[in-house]
């Protein structure tokens, strides 16, 4: 459920992202060609060999229009209306296109509708040349603007260096493509096919459009995002199908364990011993034979029960386990067969050593402090195996055997090879 809200929020937050980049996170520059950022130039080609004239006409609504007469007689006539930043260049590489509302008119060779050339003019101090304006490398567009409707998005990509420019200004390799981070100079100048006579281009306003963060790399960072999240997420999840499976492992030990134990006296069950005597056999092999086998049963129980209660009863069958345990070499197993009933398995040990064992046990007993002051004694039957397939008589042989002990008597060790 939380994976799901966590999906769509971040589904909600690239939608955002998205629309934020592309609305909201632009940066702006208006050229205005006045106060102290800007200058606004005005050139025509009487500085370069023509006649032609250029004027500012000042306009009430902001705009800039310039008035050019264009004089025959000059190969190359032109005027142009010219921003220029006052600080320096421009890093032209922070925006993505310039927006303008412009329109021309004038006179043209082919009869159709002006033209409006607009350069970007960057500097290098490696570009080829006197050091005049004339060396600045003119990135161009050229378009009529009669007819479209404004404003005009010119995308800066769009900019190809003038082939003109570069015809005269050979450049090494790296430097011949467009390059927009120093420019100097941006210009709308009149077309290529002008004729002579009164032309006039108008900027109503141009400004230039960049976004905080690149398109590009804005987006780049998304699927970084959607990367790193897919990511976490796939470590979180492969964590907690770990801890899962961690939990149930210890959940299910806990269970086994719970079930292989008798709960009254904490010894095994008889589920329990045969695990127990499985793990040996597969960690030893034959090597637990000759392995003996004793039956213990508590002597008269159903007296004590009678006479003092099943809460002393239990206690004693409790003690009773504990004292077998505790008394018990270590690889020895204790486990409740049933009732009273207990059975010791003695492994790597003879009948005759087994015997030994339980004399010891049966007088243990004997000098045990019991519940209500009791005195507890029990019957004990062994019973030897010497190999796997032996193990199941032999259990059979140390049952029978503990019954001999009971009708000789009781509190008493029998084997049943005796
Ligand atoms: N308190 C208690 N009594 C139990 C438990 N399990 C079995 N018993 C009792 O143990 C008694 C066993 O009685 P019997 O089988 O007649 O054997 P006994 O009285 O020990 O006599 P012998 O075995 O012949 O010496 C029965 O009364 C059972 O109710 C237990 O978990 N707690």
């Amino acid at each position: 459920m939380v994976l799901r809200w966590l999906l769509a929020l971040l589904v909600v937050l690239t939608l955002l992202g998205l629309l934020a980049n592309e609305r909201w996170m632009t940066r702006r520059v208006v050229l205005h060609g006045q106060g102290p950022t800007q200058r606004l130039e005005v050139v025509d080609d009487s500085g370069s060999g023509g006649a032609s004239h250029a004027a500012l006409v000042s306009a009430a609504d902001g705009a800039k229009a310039l008035r050019c007469e264009i004089k025959p007689g000059f190969d190359w006539p032109f005027c142009e209306l010219q921003f220029e930043s006052a600080r320096g260049d421009l890093d032209l590489t922070r925006f993505s296109s310039l927006r303008l509302w412009a329109s021309v008119s004038g006179p043209q060779k082919d009869g159709g509708p002006a033209q409006l050339r607009v350069f970007l003019r960057s500097f290098h101090p490696d570009y080829p040349g006197k050091g005049g304006g004339e060396d600045l490398k003119p990135h161009e567009v050229i378009f009529a603007p009669a007819g479209l409707a404004m404003p005009v998005e010119l995308r800066l990509s769009q900019f190809m260096v003038s082939s003109w420019w570069a015809q005269t200004h050979p450049l090494p390799v790296h430097l011949m493509g467009p390059q927009l981070d120093r420019v100097r100079a941006i210009s709308f100048s009149t077309g290529g096919q002008v004729l002579p006579g009164e032309h006039v281009i108008r900027i109503e306003r141009a400004e230039l459009i960049g976004h905080w963060v690149p398109p590009e790399t804005f987006r780049l960072g998304l699927v970084g995002l959607w990367m790193f999240s897919l990511l976490g997420y796939l470590v979180w999840e492969s964590w907690l199908v770990r801890a899962r499976l961690r939990r149930s492992v210890k959940r299910s030990q806990a269970l086994e364990k719970l079930a292989l134990r008798d709960p009254l006296t904490q010894v095994a069950n008889r589920e329990g011993l045969n695990r127990a005597l499985e793990l040996l056999m597969r960690a030893q092999g034959e090597l637990i034979f000759p392995m003996s086998v004793v039956f213990v049963d508590a002597d008269y129980f159903k007296r004590i029960n009678d006479e003092h209660g099943h809460e002393v009863g239990d206690q004693v069958l409790t003690l009773l386990a504990q004292t077998l345990r505790a008394n018990l070499p270590r690889d020895d197993l204790v486990a409740r067969w049933g009732g009273e009933e207990f059975v010791l398995v003695m492994p790597q040990t003879p009948a005759d050593e087994a015997v030994a064992v339980a004399e010891r046990l049966r007088a243990v007993l004997a000098r045990t402090h019991w519940p209500a002051g009791l005195a507890v004694t029990a019957s004990w039957g062994v019973a030897e195996a010497c190999n796997e397939a032996g193990l199941e008589a032999a259990m059979r042989e140390a049952d029978q055997a503990m019954y001999r002990a009971k009708h000789a008597g009781r509190d008493r060790v029998i084997s049943a090879s005796a």
